[in-house]
């Protein structure tokens, strides 16, 4: 799938704790920059969430998916936002565990949000879904990543494998936000599993009130003579209460 430039590939990410890495927190222009990775199995519909989600577009076919990058701004609760998103290539579950390879946990590292991705129409999608989500948070071990979860090809319900009830279900367990979509037929619901993401990350990056009120909140405030004139007043008197029954 060529249809957006293609920035770099999973391999040339910073390895996350660098210097390189920290720098990646603004993106052009100097804004917050949000990275997200989309993962999930094979052919649930990652490329094509990401496509919907950049251009508006749905397009039926796409090449496998190498693991590209790409960009478009965001506004949210009225900043603009750089995003990058990290499509990846399709995860299988083995018996022994998941098959994810060196290049996706970079990847996962690198991220500040995951949407995990799997389909109705397909049930070891989803079986997948606990396994991956908890192998995200132990690549970000000491923090609460943000994850959504989406449940997509919500337009073949009458070849359904899973009740997305059940995926409503799983997203609350694992505590993570969830969405039903159809990638094909609605761009509303890819675009909201997005911006909740973003809102969150926003929000952990910025835990209590906007820099500026931070700032002002470290001005030294002038001290006025009669405000302290009145409080080492009342305090003499406080005082001469307290020690006038004895
Ligand atoms: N009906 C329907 N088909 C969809 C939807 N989303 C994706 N598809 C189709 O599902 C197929 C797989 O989509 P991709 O986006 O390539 O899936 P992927 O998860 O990126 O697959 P890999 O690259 O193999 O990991 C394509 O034929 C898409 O057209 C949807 O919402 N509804």
């Amino acid at each position: 799938m060529r249809l957006i430039q293609n920035m770099c590939t999973i391999a040339e990410y910073p390895a996350a704790g660098s210097a390189a890495a920290a720098e990646c927190c603004l993106g052009p222009a100097g804004r917050r920059l949000v990275k997200i990775a989309v993962v999930g199995a094979s052919g649930v519909g990652k490329t094509a969430l990401v496509v919907r989600f950049l251009t508006k577009r749905f397009i039926g076919d796409y090449e496998r998916n190498a693991g590209n990058l790409y960009t478009r701004q965001v506004q949210v609760e009225g900043e603009t936002l750089a995003i990058q998103v990290q499509d990846t290539p399709g995860i299988q579950a083995h018996e022994n565990g998941l098959s994810c390879n060196e290049q996706l946990n970079r990847c996962i590292r690198w991220a500040d949000a995951v949407v995990i991705v799997f389909s109705i129409t397909d049930h070891k999608s989803y079986e997948l879904i606990g396994q991956l989500h908890q192998h995200v948070q132990q690549l970000h071990l000491g923090t609460r990543l943000p994850v959504v979860l989406v449940a997509n090809k919500a337009d073949l319900l009458h070849i359904k494998q899973v009740d997305p009830q059940l995926g409503l279900q799983l997203a609350s367990m694992l505590g993570c936000s969830f969405y039903e979509v159809s990638v094909s037929e609605n761009y509303n619901g890819v675009y909201n599993a997005f911006h909740v993401l973003c809102k969150e990350v926003r929000h952990k990056q910025q835990p209590s009130g906007t820099p500026e009120k931070r700032r002002t909140s470290l001005i030294p405030r002038p001290k006025s003579p009669n405000m302290q004139d009145l409080k080492r007043r009342h305090a003499v008197e406080a005082e001469d209460r307290w020690m006038g029954p004895e």
